[in-house]
């Protein structure tokens, strides 16, 4: 059982002037695609939630086809267009806009391909808990990609009430954390819970992140103020049979935001549109570099390099600099790989054909 979504108005679902102008500018198209956000995905079956109330739907071939990479296709959180008239379930989709935001990482395993995980959020809690298994690195991580993406981070370190000194540990994240709030909370004692409430406003679209059992699904039900994902959401029970989330579903909070539980993430292979870029939540080595005598200073034994001063003074950490440094390194690799991507560029050209051609059968 689901909170009802609200279907008054798709304002409601998270629908904003960004993709009414889109909507906008399909001219005479405008009136086969109707907007429906992308609720929940299984094996290429959708559920959208639209005016119309939630519906099955599945990608048009045509989508698939001219889609560069599967970064292009529909996930949950986005926003696609819907042929409303098709009749049955399940209604095609048409079209997907284009996102405000999406947290995307480097495929599993040996392609270079962009995953993404979820669209069109505007906060991403990253969940660690407060034991001895927290990793300052990860977090750093999770939040170099959120911001890459375009959403806001927030870090929570949960499990408060198992952990007798949060003090440590919370400092030694605010220092990779950035302009990130930070909330210490536990799902068990509510502490901290009315911190995140606070960020679930109407219309806006939270996601949750975080390796498996940091408390997920517990802070989601403290939000729901009751079990309803859990009985709501399709859990499989693992070897030890553990309950664990198994996939991204996008619900409705009392209070009218909309959230997306994702399944735990152990690792996050960095992603990023733009790899030349210095990688994002690293203003401190950003400033520092700035102040370096030569603009395109390596910081490594350079005269005059400002890095290289604050690590001796101890101002800048030396792990701070060497994760800044490893982020960048691996988008420089991500680019080497993407520009050799044969089957990529391949398929680019594919889809310039396929538009010239319908270009020309219209013309
Ligand atoms: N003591 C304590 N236990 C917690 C807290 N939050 C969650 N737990 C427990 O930790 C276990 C894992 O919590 P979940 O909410 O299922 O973790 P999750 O992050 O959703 O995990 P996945 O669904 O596998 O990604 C459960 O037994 C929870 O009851 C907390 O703040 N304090
Ligand atoms: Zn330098």
């Amino acid at each position: 059982m689901h909170l009802e979504y609200d279907v008054s108005s798709i304002s409601h679902l998270g629908w904003t002037p960004f993709f009414e102008s889109q909507h906008s500018q399909l001219g005479e198209r405008r009136e086969n695609v109707t907007p429906a956000r992308v609720v929940l995905s299984t094996r290429g079956f959708l559920h959208v939630v639209g005016s119309q109330g939630v519906k099955r739907a599945v990608l048009a071939g045509r989508l698939r086809h001219e889609a560069v990479d599967e970064s292009e296709l529909p996930v949950v959180g986005d926003w696609v267009g819907v042929r409303s008239d098709a009749g049955s379930e399940p209604l095609p989709v048409v079209h997907v806009f284009s996102r405000t935001s999406a947290l995307i990482r480097k495929e599993a395993g040996r392609r270079t391909q962009p995953q993404v995980l979820v669209a069109n959020v505007n906060t991403v809690l990253i969940v660690s808990a407060l034991t001895a298994e927290l990793n300052v690195r990860r977090i750093e991580r999770f939040v170099s990609t959120v911001l890459e993406g375009g959403a806001t981070p927030v870090i929570v370190l949960n499990k408060a009430d198992l952990c007798t000194d949060p003090e440590p540990l919370f400092h030694a994240v605010r220092k990779v954390a950035g302009s990130a709030q930070m909330i210490i909370s536990s799902a068990a004692t509510g502490e901290g819970i009315d911190s995140v409430r606070a960020l679930a406003r109407r219309g806006e679209t939270l996601a949750l992140v975080g390796a498996s059992g940091v408390g997920k699904s517990a802070i989601t039900n403290c939000l729901l103020e009751s079990e309803r994902q859990r009985e709501s959401a399709v859990r499989a029970s693992d070897e030890r049979g553990r309950h664990t989330t198994t996939h991204r579903e996008l619900f409705v909070l009392p209070g009218g935001a909309l959230l997306i539980d994702t399944p735990g993430l152990r690792e996050l292979s960095l992603w990023t549109e733009d790899p030349s870029a210095s990688p994002r939540g690293f203003d401190d080595v950003d400033a520092l570099a700035q102040r370096c005598k030569f603009h395109d200073c390596t910081h490594e034994n350079e005269p005059g390099c400002a890095v290289q001063r604050a690590l001796s003074s101890g101002r800048l950490a030396e792990d701070r600099f060497q994760s800044w440094r490893k982020l960048q390194a691996e988008q420089r690799w991500l680019e080497a790989r993407r520009d050799g991507d044969a089957a990529r560029q391949k398929k680019q050209r594919e889809r310039m054909l396929c538009k010239l051609q319908r270009q020309m059968k219209k013309g």
